[in-house]
C-alpha cells in the first residue's frame, strides 16, 4: 500500500484566567465578590472534507492551536469560549498519537469529526469561592492549559489519475515534474509493475495523486496477472492522461500510438477505455512537434482535449493539471471501503497518574500531571490562592510524600516550573 504520512502538532486553546473583583456600590467600600469565570479555550478538531484528496496542504502548516479563552471580568461577566479550531483532512485518514501510536481515530465518512486535542476549561472568578467563612475571597483560578500532543496522519493514496502512452513517450518525466511529493511505499508485492506515484499539487488549494501506469498495458499484452494493489490503483483512477510523444522520433506517428493505445486499453477492459482522457502531447520543444501537433489535432477531432507540453521545460504543465483537477471534480468520488470499524469516539487520555518525586541536586522536582495543572492554574497573585494550592497539595499527600523523601523545612521544591521552598 502506498501511505501518505505527516507529523504534526496540535495544542487546544487554554482557558481564561478567572478574575478577582468586587462590586462598587456607593456608600459601600467592598461590596461582594463579582469576578467572572474565564471561557473555555478552542478544541482542535479533524474533520472529513469529502474535496480532499492528499495530505499535501500539512507540508506547509504543521503546527494547530485554537485560541485561548477569553479572561473572566469584573461585574460578574464570564469570558466567552474560544471557537475551535477545524483541520480539514480527507476521507480514510487514520488519526494516531505520535508518542503512543494509539489509533484516535479512523477517518472515514463525510463531516466524521474528531477532538484532536481539548482545549483548557475556563478559570473560576472568585465570585464561585464564596463560603460562609470566606464571604470576600481574593482567589482566582487561571484557566487550565489546552492539550497538546503530536499526532500522526495517515492516509492509504490510490491514484486517481493515470498516466498511459508507449514507453518513452515521457510519463515519469511528467510525474516527475508535476509531484510535488512521494508517498512512502510499503510492502508492494509487484515491483516490477508498481505503478510511480506522485502526489500533485495543483498549487489553487487542490491535489490529486497520480499514477504512472507502467506495465498496464504491456502486462495485459503479455497476459501477465496484475497484482491486486495494481488493480485498486486503476479501478480508482478517474481520469487517464494520456501521453503522447509530438516529437515522433524513430519514426513513430503520434495519431497511430494514441489509437493503438486506446485499443489496447479497451482489449484490456471496456471501462478504462471508457474514463474522461485528456491528451498531454509532449516533448513540444523538440523541433517537428508543432507539425506534428496540428496534423494530431486535425486527426482526432475537436472533441478530444488536448494540452500541448514539454515535461522537459515544464511547457504548459500548468494548464494542463488544472484541466486534470477540474475534470476530475467533475466525477464523483467513488466511495472507499471502510477502513476499521467506523466511528471511533475520542477517548480522553489516561486516568490521572499519580506524582512521582525525584531529586535534581538539592531540588526536589514534583512531577505528574494533576499537580503541574493545579500549580499552572494558580494565580499567585493572591494570598488566597496559594494557600488553597498547599491545601490541595497537601491532601492528594504531596507534602508527607516530601518529607518521605527526606525533604526538611527550607529545601527547594519545585512543581511545573514552579519552585517553592518547603516550610512547616
Ligand atoms: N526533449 C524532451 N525530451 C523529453 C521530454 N519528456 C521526456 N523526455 C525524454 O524522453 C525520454 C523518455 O522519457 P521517460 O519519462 O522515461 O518516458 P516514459 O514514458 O516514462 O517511458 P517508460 O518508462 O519506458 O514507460 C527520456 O530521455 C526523457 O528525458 C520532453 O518534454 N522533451
Amino acid at each position: 500500500m502506498f501511505v501518505d504520512y505527516v507529523k504534526i502538532y496540535v495544542r487546544g486553546g487554554d482557558g481564561g484566567n478567572g478574575a478577582v473583583a468586587f462590586r462598587r456600590e456607593k456608600y459601600v467600600p467592598r461590596g461582594g465578590p463579582a469576578g467572572g469565570d474565564g471561557g473555555r479555550g478552542g478544541d482542535v478538531i479533524f474533520r472529513v472534507d469529502e474535496g480532499l484528496r492528499t495530505l499535501i496542504d500539512f507540508r506547509y502548516q504543521k503546527h494547530f492551536k485554537a485560541k485561548r479563552g477569553e479572561h473572566g471580568r469584573s461585574k460578574g461577566q464570564h469570558g466567552a469560549s474560544a471557537e475551535p479550531l477545524v483541520v480539514k483532512v480527507p476521507p480514510g485518514t487514520v488519526v494516531k498519537d505520535a508518542e503512543t501510536g494509539e489509533v484516535i481515530a479512523d477517518l472515514t465518512r463525510k463531516g466524521q469529526e474528531v477532538v484532536a486535542a481539548r482545549g483548557g476549561r475556563g478559570g473560576r472568578g472568585n465570585m464561585r469561592f464564596v463560603s460562609p467563612s470566606n464571604p470576600a475571597p481574593e482567589i482566582a483560578e487561571n484557566g487550565e492549559p489546552g492539550e497538546e500532543r503530536w499526532v500522526e496522519l495517515e492516509l492509504k493514496v490510490l491514484a486517481d489519475v493515470g498516466l498511459i502512452g508507449y514507453p518513452s513517450v515521457g510519463k515519469s518525466t511528467l510525474l516527475a515534474a508535476v509531484s510535488a511529493a512521494r508517498p512512502k511505499i510499503a510492502d508492494y508485492h509487484f515491483t516490477t509493475l508498481a505503478p510511480n506515484l506522485g502526489v500533485v499539487d495543483v498549487g489553487d488549494g487542490r491535489s490529486f495523486v497520480m499514477a504512472d501506469l507502467p506495465g498496464l498495458i504491456e502486462g495485459a499484452h503479455q497476459g501477465v496477472g496484475l497484482g491486486h494493489q495494481f488493480l485498486r490503483h486503476v479501478d480508482r483512477t478517474r481520469v487517464l492522461v494520456h501521453v503522447v510523444d509530438m516529437a515522433a522520433l524513430e519514426g513513430r506517428d503520434p495519431y497511430e500510438d494514441w489509437v493503438k493505445i486506446n485499443q489496447e486499453l479497451r482489449l484490456y477492459r471496456e471501462d478504462l477505455a471508457n474514463r474522461p482522457q485528456i491528451v498531454a502531447a509532449n516533448k513540444m520543444d523538440l523541433p517537428d512537434a508543432r507539425g506534428n501537433l496540428a496534423a494530431f489535432r486535425e486527426k482526432v477531432g475537436p472533441d478530444v482535449p488536448v494540452y500541448p507540453i514539454s515535461a522537459a521545460t515544464r511547457e504548459g504543465l500548468r494548464e494542463l493539471l488544472f484541466a486534470v483537477a477540474d475534470l476530475l471534480d467533475q466525477q464523483e468520488q467513488p466511495l472507499e471501503e471502510e477502513s476499521g470499524s467506523g466511528y471511533k469516539v475520542y477517548r480522553s487520555r489516561e486516568p490521572e497518574e499519580p506524582f512521582v518525586i525525584r531529586r535534581e541536586n538539592e531540588v526536589f522536582v514534583v512531577e505528574g500531571e494533576r499537580v503541574e495543572k493545579l500549580v499552572a492554574m494558580t494565580n499567585f497573585a493572591y494570598h488566597d490562592a496559594v494557600r488553597r494550592l498547599g491545601r490541595i497539595l497537601r491532601e492528594m499527600g504531596v507534602e508527607d510524600a516530601l518529607r518521605e523523601r527526606g525533604a526538611k523545612e527550607g529545601d527547594t521544591v519545585r512543581i511545573g516550573g514552579m519552585e517553592f521552598e518547603l516550610m512547616d
